[in-house]
């Protein structure tokens, strides 16, 4: 990380809600209460429409994953250690918002349906969807849906194009940081559903599940990190 990029880190860190830490921890807290408890482990499988999916995505498999460090020749190695999956164990509902960039219309139609669809399986909910114009639009989008009561965790969906110079780049490294930096200062999960930078048109087509996958993932963050204010409003 450069040392902009770290300045900016610090200066998110420093300017974060206070309080926000504990309400965190209160909030995964929470997450194995007996109402969450009663849910659990329930799983529905996943479609398997696209071709492409990030290599040994676990979230992309319905087969029984079996991980090294629960074979009976580790137990004795992580004995001392606790080890979770986030989200593990918990159907918790998720309220998404999704930003989607008109840029490329036909591709982020089909994003959005894949979002949709992992979003159903999860049993989360798509409540909000704000098109913009295109990728630089949506840091704004992003904080007005992390602001809102309403809103667990926000998905960012858009194909940042191959062009003939650093702008694609810059776009995405710039949205990138932005949407991190927000994560943490509202302490609600941002999915990051974009193709490329750098991405030709034939690799986007075959990238459309990225946006299944940040679907999944932010649900998954959601059930442990999701602010306890945003639940409180629940339960009022
Ligand atoms: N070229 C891409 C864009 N460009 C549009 C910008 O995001 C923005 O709308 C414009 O600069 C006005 O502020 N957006 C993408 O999402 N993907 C691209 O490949
Ligand atoms: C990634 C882009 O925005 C792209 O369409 C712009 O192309 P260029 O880098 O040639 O300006």
């Amino acid at each position: 990380m450069d040392r902009g990029t770290a300045t900016m880190f610090a200066r998110a860190r420093a300017t974060a809600r206070p309080g926000h830490r504990a309400r965190t921890v209160r909030a995964a807290a929470k997450g194995s209460s007996e109402k969450k408890r009663g849910r659990a482990n329930e799983r529905a499988p996943l479609p398997r429409e696209y071709a492409h999916h990030a290599p040994g995505s676990v979230q992309e498999t319905d087969d029984v994953v079996r991980w090294g460090y629960a074979e009976p020749e580790a137990r004795e190695k992580w004995a001392n250690t606790v080890i979770t999956h986030v989200g593990d164990g918990s159907r918790e509902p998720v309220r998404l918002g999704v930003c989607v960039g008109e840029f490329h219309n036909k591709l982020m139609d089909r994003m959005l349906e894949d979002a949709r669809v992992a979003a159903e399986t999860m049993g989360a909910t798509i409540d909000r969807v704000m098109w913009v114009p295109g990728t630089y639009e949506a840091p704004l989008v992003v904080e007005n849906m992390l602001q809102d009561p309403t809103l667990d965790a926000c998905v960012v969906l858009g194909y940042i194009e191959k062009g003939s110079t650093l702008h694609g780049q810059e776009m995405g490294s710039t949205f990138s940081i932005i949407a991190k930096q927000l994560e943490l200062e509202y302490g609600k999960p941002v999915g990051m559903g974009i193709i490329g930078p750098g991405a030709t048109a034939e690799q986007a087509e075959e990238r459309v599940a990225y946006a299944g996958n940040a679907v999944r993932a932010s649900v998954r963050m959601a059930r442990t990190f999701t602010p306890a204010e945003a639940e409180d409003d629940d339960e009022r």
